[in-house]
């Protein structure tokens, strides 16, 4: 792992393979270690989208905050290189690729899944924020499936050491929380926000505050104005969870902790994740 860590990579070392994905700053390609045959995911950022952007101090915080976790529900990023235009970040090869791909197919998904989905993450950010780094930025978009069916959190160029709190302002309004959008001091509970987003979304297949256009979304984040449908038929249970989660004042949000004794968790989450 350190060889990993430390070697310098070139484009050389890898066999390029069929694309991924494509993101903002660039695209996503299988690649295949010429050595370890190790398969990857590399994505290629150009660096004058970079520059023009005025993100290069973010990617770097990535780097810096994802090489020092390692967690089943965290995809890895074992590395860097660039060369005159070009970025690439060496990434873990997540097998059954985007999260939000598979949610549009199902439209929503059944609560076994959805709660199994929503306790690993809950034990990713568990790990994270013990290690004083919050995400900032869980959506859909931001979540791939491994192999085995397993949730990976990827993706962390919105987020943070909680020492030093950032006010810029993040991607899609939806996840963001009340402190957020109103972009006052915010702390780890934002990312128990944006699970409870995810959790509803997986549950009825569309975040709680959408609206047509981002004032309303705003004005209905900073309201909480909460409301379940009556289609998809959703358990009491899971809308007590969402409830306990989606509150104004970061410091009565339900802990992560707490949230996988829930009984809602108990009853539905997949024990293996
Ligand atoms: N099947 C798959 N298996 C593995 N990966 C896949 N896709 C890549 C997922 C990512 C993981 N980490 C990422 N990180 C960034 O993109 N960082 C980034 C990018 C631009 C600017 C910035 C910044 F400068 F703004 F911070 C930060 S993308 C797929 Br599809």
């Amino acid at each position: 792992d350190a060889a990993v860590d430390q070697k310098r990579w070139t484009l050389n070392d890898f066999d390029i393979g069929k694309p991924l994905g494509r993101g903002k700053f660039g695209h996503v390609y299988l690649a295949r270690e010429k050595r370890s045959n190790h398969i990857v995911a590399l994505k290629v950022l150009f660096k004058n989208q970079l520059k023009q952007s005025q993100v290069e101090h973010q990617l770097r915080r990535e780097v810096e905050i994802q090489s020092h976790l390692r967690h089943p529900n965290i995809l890895r990023l074992y590395g860097y290189f660039y060369d005159q235009k070009r970025v690439y970040l060496i990434l873990e090869y997540a097998a059954k690729g985007e999260l939000y791909k598979e949610l549009q197919k199902c439209k929503y998904f059944s609560e076994r899944r959805a709660a199994t989905y929503v306790a690993s993450l809950a034990r990713a950010l568990i790990y994270c924020h013990g290690k004083h780094v919050i995400h900032r930025d869980i959506k859909p978009e931001n979540l791939l499936v491994g192999a085995q069916g397993e949730l990976k959190i990827a993706d962390f160029g919105w987020s943070v050491h909680t020492f030093n709190r950032r006010r810029t302002m993040c991607g899609t309004l939806d996840y963001l929380p009340p402190e957020m959008v109103e972009s006052v001091e915010h702390d780890a509970n934002v990312d128990i926000w944006s699970l409870g987003i995810l959790c509803y979304e997986f549950l009825y297949g569309v975040p709680p505050f959408e609206a047509k256009e981002h004032s309303d979304t705003y004005r209905r984040i900073v309201q909480v104005d909460l409301k379940f449908p009556s289609r998809p038929v959703v358990s009491s249970a899971a809308k007590d969870l969402i409830t306990q989660m989606l509150v104004k004042d970061s410091s009565q949000r339900l802990p992560l902790k707490k949230l996988l004794e829930h009984p809602w968790i108990v009853q539905n989450a997949d024990p293996s994740g």
